[in-house]
């Protein structure tokens, strides 16, 4: 497959920290051994590699800290998820440096959009107020997420492919900064439900305060800026996919709920 590509995107990942708390082997499996696989194969075939990366390599940041992620920020990850990315990347930069890979890597806040997994927060949300499902928060529901809608994503990954130097990092963000009760309570305000119609739910070991990314790079030196920054308005559309599609989210409810009730949540 590798051979006939012109750029291998590598966005396959193990990829919800909750999942990962309960059963880490999948993830040093898909997310280590995996990116080995792809960068051999990109090396052997001599093809221009992109890796798809997360925030969450970093760490977190203090509710009350001014500072941002950035490019030079030290990675210090928490969970078996977040450590296997961070191993992943250096893989990465270790195939450059080494084998001349000619590889990019971006870093990006947290997703949103239609076609999202429904372990994830928001489409979670949403198909739980579909079901009569109150909304859980974990803990108190002041961690923070630095929201961007995913086509955004995909934008800044498109330009990075097109005009990023080999052997760099970009951090990929839109300025989305919420905490999780706000966006539970914009959901259920959209979904024409009370504000507090939510329950507080055992918390996430370990659980990451906040992200925030600070994306200048890639705005400057690529010209990269998000077309979808209105969040109100992306959470609104997003409700009305899930509506419109359920056929396509049912078949990975009920398990998904199922797996949350073992752990309290
Ligand atoms: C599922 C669920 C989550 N949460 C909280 C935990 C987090 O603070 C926040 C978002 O949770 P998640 O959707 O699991 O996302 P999070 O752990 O931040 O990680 C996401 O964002 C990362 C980028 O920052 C990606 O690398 C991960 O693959 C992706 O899963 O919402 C709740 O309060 N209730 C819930 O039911």
């Amino acid at each position: 497959m590798v051979a006939d590509a012109d750029v291998v995107v590598h966005y396959a990942a193990e990829s919800h920290n909750d999942n990962s708390l309960h059963d880490p082997r999948p993830f040093l499996d898909t997310n280590i051994i995996g990116t080995y696989t792809l960068i051999e194969a990109a090396r052997n075939h001599n093809k221009r590699f992109h890796h798809i990366s997360t925030d969450e390599v970093y760490g977190d940041l203090e509710l009350d800290d001014p500072e941002r992620f950035t490019e030079q920020t030290p990675y210090n990850p928490s969970s078996p998820y977040s450590s296997t990315k961070a191993g992943s990347d250096l893989l990465v930069r270790a195939w450059v440096r080494s084998f001349g890979l000619q590889a990019t890597i971006s870093n990006c806040s947290n997703n949103y959009g239609p076609y999202q997994h429904v372990e994830k927060f928001i489409p979670r949300q949403i198909t739980n107020v579909i079901d009569g499902i109150r909304p859980k928060l974990y803990g108190k529901g002041e961690n923070v997420r630095d929201w961007i809608h995913a086509n955004d994503h995909s934008s800044a990954v498109l330009a990075i492919i097109a005009e990023g130097t080999i052997g760099e990092t970009y951090l990929i963000g839109a300025d989305g900064e919420k905490n999780n009760k706000e966006v539970v309570e914009l959901i259920l305000k959209h979904m024409g439900q009370s504000p507090d119609a939510y329950d507080h739910v055992v918390d996430r070991p370990g659980h990451d305060l906040r992200y925030a990314i600070d994306s200048t790079k890639l705005r400057n030196e690529l010209g990269w800026e998000p077309q979808f920054s209105n969040f109100d308005a992306g959470i609104e559309n997003t409700i009305a996919w899930y509506r419109n599609n359920e056929q396509w989210w049912r078949p990975q409810k009920a398990a998904t709920e199922a797996k949350y009730k073992e752990q309290g949540q």
